[in-house]
């Protein structure tokens, strides 16, 4: 760990009783979902992370399964930080090895068993299996009424983190065909806040900047950080409260292709449209000007048309709604009131969060704010709706 003091610190004894005390309830543990392509380094990653001595004590939930995809156990790690090698198991049986199909059931059953050691550790990694959609799973752990009412009591989803392989990722993603066009590994892309491209040591850099290029074409809202086998600063990784106001704010007010590749792409002079398309996915970033009180309702009103019915207001459901599809969306505004807000959805969930004022999250915001949609659709139709809500 190159600088521990960035890393969020382990809240014990008069802090825990302080911090409880200021806002009336304890802290929850942060769940980061560590999703990736088949073979692209995720358990390199977790074991790396597991073993090293960074002083927190942290938990995987790991999907071990073979090629017959059956699993026999489900086994849970929870690190020392005093000794990382000695590692405490659980193993619990689960009924079924994919994780996205089970984990309503065994996966939060697990998780579960595993908050009955609450204390034990300070973050929780979940990983998820390489053919995993990380939305429907993220969305069980965020803006969930029955998650809000049980485990979300204890944990907090912290981000979902996409190791793709530098060597045939490219491939992977051009080649990602699905029934309904979006396959598995441009939803991981789409549907993750951190990307690590991973195995850079084995392909030459020209490669690596092409990967990148779509991974940004298609998620231009993630950070993209350059790894072998999984070496990076956890302050990258854990800790980065993606689901808040603060890092959204920061990530948006960057420029669209500055996302903390831990290099100056300043000056590269490869072309970034604002709007992509592979293989039927695509983003949509739109400005968003200051809104008068009736605009944030009818952004809002956008928002639920869109997410939940698939369909833009106004225009009657038909045969082109279903080829309308939001997998992840982010943003922020002001409004003519002077209040901050940000947006967050992941598939047909979403939140629109006033940023507290005057709080950390507050400063920096500029006045010409962003929505940033992920998705299937996004066409020049929807652009000019949104815009439309937005100006006229
Ligand atoms: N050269 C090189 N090899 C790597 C790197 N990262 C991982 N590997 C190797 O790639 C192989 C696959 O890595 P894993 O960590 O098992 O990949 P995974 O994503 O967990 O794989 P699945 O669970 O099967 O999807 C292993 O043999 C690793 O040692 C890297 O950055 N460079």
């Amino acid at each position: 760990m190159a600088d521990d003091e960035e890393i969020p610190t382990l809240i014990e004894g008069d802090a825990l009783e302080e911090e409880i005390e200021s806002k009336g309830q304890p802290p929850t543990v942060p769940l980061t979902i560590i999703c990736g392509f088949l073979g692209a380094g995720k358990s390199t990653l977790v074991k790396r992370i597991l073993t090293e001595r960074h002083g927190y004590r942290i938990a995987v939930i790991m999907n071990e399964f073979g090629d017959t995809a059956d699993i026999e156990a489900k086994t849970i790690n929870v690190s020392s930080p005093e000794d990382p090698s000695q590692q405490s198991e659980e193993f619990l049986e689960l009924a079924n090895g994919c994780l996205c199909c089970s984990i309503k059931d065994t996966g939060v059953a697990a998780i579960e068993k595993l908050m009955q050691r609450k204390g034990a550790f300070d973050h929780i990694l979940l990983e998820t299996t390489g053919l995993a959609d990380p939305g429907p799973i993220a969305s069980m752990f965020w803006q969930n009424e029955e998650f809000a009412m049980g485990l979300g009591r204890d944990i907090h989803l912290d981000g979902v983190v996409c190791v793709v392989d530098a060597v045939f990722g490219r491939q992977q993603m051009e080649e990602d065909h699905s029934d309904e066009g979006i396959g598995e590994s441009l939803r991981q892309i789409a549907g993750s806040d951190v990307i690590l491209l991973n195995k850079v040591d084995l392909v030459p850099s020209t490669q690596v900047e092409n990967t990148e290029d779509i991974i940004r074409s298609i998620n231009p809202a993630a950070s993209i950080y350059r790894t072998i086998r999984g070496q990076i600063d956890l302050k990258h990784i854990m800790g980065i409260d993606a689901y808040t106001s603060r890092p959204l704010i920061k990530d948006l007010s960057y420029s669209a292709h500055d996302h903390g590749h831990g290099h100056d792409h300043s000056d590269h002079d490869h072309p970034h449209p604002t709007h992509y398309e592979l293989r039927g996915i695509s983003s949509l970033q739109v400005d968003c000007p200051s809104l008068s009180s009736s605009r944030h309702e009818k952004l809002d009103e956008w928002i639920r048309s869109v997410l939940w019915e698939q369909q833009l207001p106004g225009e009657p459901s038909g045969d082109g709604a279903s080829d309308l599809i939001v997998l992840r969306c982010k943003g922020m505004f002001k409004t003519m009131a002077g209040r901050t807000y940000v947006l967050q959805g992941v598939r047909n969930l979403y939140d629109i969060m006033e940023v507290e004022e005057g709080g950390e999250a507050d400063t920096g915001v500029p006045d010409m704010g962003k929505i940033v949609l992920i998705g299937k659709g996004l066409d020049e139709r929807v652009r000019y709706s949104l815009e439309n809500i937005l100006r006229n």
